[in-house]
């Protein structure tokens, strides 16, 4: 099997959109000062280049989590593999993720980061796979919403490859 990687979703598109995107925040956020908690390994391309697109000051720090299961799918059951080292208690914050699918991962972090009392506390995502979703979580801020299709690139992998890519593409398993 040979992998190929069909482009959905270019280098400029997801530039333009995140600059849409970094305006929106600024305003909802009021030119507050932002903490923007990146979810290891997927999110780091959309943190960094989001950020520099933001306008008031932001901090950032960083959550690895891990979901138990057959390893397909994830169980709803994260673990928490590295937490935050700052206390978010009356921080505006904003969590950002590459993708939303089942939207077990976000559901759970999302209950667990607005426990600790945040001021203000919304959700950043660059793709959204709506028709996967399983815990509903609400979105503020959705880069693309994308078909049932297994995406790499722009942070996304396929077993760890494909994250460096700058745009967002299909994978597909082709004949040799
Ligand atoms: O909505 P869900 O079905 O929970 O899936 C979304 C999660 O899956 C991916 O992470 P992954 O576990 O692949 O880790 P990675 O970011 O290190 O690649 C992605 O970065 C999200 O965190
Ligand atoms: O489509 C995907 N690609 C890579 N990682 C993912 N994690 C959830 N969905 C995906």
């Amino acid at each position: 099997m040979k992998e190929r990687v069909e482009v959905m979703i270019s280098a400029d598109a997801i530039s333009k959109r995140l600059e849409e995107m970094a305006e929106q925040i600024y305003e909802d956020f009021g030119g507050e000062q932002v903490e923007l908690v990146c979810v290891l390994k997927g999110a780091v391309m959309t943190l960094t280049e989001l950020s520099k697109r933001l306008k008031m000051p932001v901090t950032m720090s960083f959550m690895d989590v891990s979901s138990y299961g057959n390893g397909t799918e994830s169980t709803g059951k994260i673990k928490i593999l590295r937490d935050l080292d700052e206390d978010i208690s009356g921080k505006n914050v904003l969590l950002i993720e590459d993708i939303i699918d089942s939207g077990r991962t976000l559901s759970h972090l999302r209950d667990l980061l607005l426990k600790r009392e945040p001021k203000a506390f919304k959700i950043c995502t660059l793709l959204d796979k709506p028709d996967r979703r399983v815990a509903d979580v609400p979105v503020d801020y959705v880069g693309f919403t994308i078909p049932d299709a297994f995406v790499v690139g722009y942070g996304l992998d396929y077993a760890q490859r494909y994250r460096n890519l700058n745009y967002v593409g299909v994978l597909h398993f082709d004949e040799e």
